[in-house]
C-alpha cells in the first residue's frame, strides 16, 4: 500500500481561509470519486477523539496557529496508506500551509499533479467565515482568531502558490463567483489533466 500511493494522482486544494476549498472539494468527489483528505477535519478528528495530543491541537488551532508539521504530515500520509486500495486519486485540502511543508511532502509522498487555488478578496472570506461560525462551532471561527488565520495565510501559504507555480501546476480560480460556476472552472481544469 506504501507503494500503491506513488502512484496515484494527487490534487492539491489551496486558498485562504474561507475561500470555499471545503466546498468544492465536496464537489470533486461527487463528480471524480477522488479520496478527499482535508487536513483541519483530520486535526479536528483528534480533537473529538479527546485524547491528550487532541488537547494540544485544539490550543493551537484556536490560535490560528499552524500544528507541528511533522503531526499533519504523518495523520495525510497514514491515511492515504489506508485508504490506497479504494482510492482513484488523492484530493488533498489544507495541505501545504508553508514551502517547508510542499517540500516535506514531495521527499515522503510525491509531487502533485495540479494545485487548484481558489481565490477571494480578504474582505469575502472574513464575511464567510462569521457567517459559517453562527454554525459551524469551530473554535476557529470568530474574528479575532480569523484575522490570524488571514494572516498567517498570506504570509505563510501564499509562497507555496509561487513555489508550484514555477512548476507550471497552478490553477487560479475566481472563488468570489457563485459555487456552481467556481465549480465549472475547477471541473475544466481536472478534465486538462492527462
Ligand atoms: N463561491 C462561493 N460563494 C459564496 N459562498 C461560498 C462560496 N464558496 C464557499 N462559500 C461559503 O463560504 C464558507 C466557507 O467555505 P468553505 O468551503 O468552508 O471554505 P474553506 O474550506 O476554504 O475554509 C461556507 O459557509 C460556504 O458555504
Ligand atoms: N497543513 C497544516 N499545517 C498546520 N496546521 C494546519 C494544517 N491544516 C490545518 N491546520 C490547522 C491550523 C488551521 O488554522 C486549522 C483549520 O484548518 P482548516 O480546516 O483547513 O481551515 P479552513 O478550511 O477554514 O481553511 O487547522
Ligand atoms: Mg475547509
Amino acid at each position: 500500500n506504501y507503494l500503491k500511493i506513488w502512484n496515484l494522482r494527487v490534487v492539491l486544494m489551496s486558498g485562504g481561509p474561507g475561500s470555499g476549498k471545503g466546498t468544492q472539494c465536496e464537489k470533486i468527489v461527487a463528480k471524480y470519486g477522488y479520496t478527499h483528505l482535508s487536513s483541519g477535519d483530520l486535526l479536528r478528528a483528534e480533537v473529538a477523539s479527546g485524547s491528550e495530543r487532541g488537547k494540544q491541537l485544539q490550543a493551537i488551532m484556536q490560535k490560528g496557529e499552524l500544528v507541528p508539521l511533522d503531526t499533519v504530515l504523518d495523520m495525510i500520509k497514514d491515511t492515504m496508506i489506508a485508504k490506497a486500495d479504494v482510492s482513484k486519486g488523492y484530493l488533498i485540502d489544507g495541505y501545504p500551509r508553508e514551502v517547508k511543508q510542499g517540500e516535506e511532502f514531495e521527499k515522503k509522498i510525491g509531487a502533485p499533479a495540479l494545485l487548484l487555488y481558489v481565490d477571494a478578496k480578504a474582505e469575502t472570506m472574513v464575511q464567510r467565515l462569521m457567517k459559517r461560525g453562527e454554525t459551524s462551532g469551530r473554535a476557529d471561527d470568530n474574528e479575532e482568531t480569523i484575522k490570524k488565520r488571514l494572516d498567517l495565510y498570506y504570509k505563510a501559504t501564499e509562497p507555496v502558490i509561487a513555489y508550484y507555480e514555477k512548476r507550471g501546476i497552478v490553477r487560479k480560480i475566481n472563488s468570489e463567483l457563485p459555487v456552481d460556476e467556481v465549480f465549472a472552472i475547477v471541473v475544466k481544469a481536472i478534465d486538462e489533466l492527462k
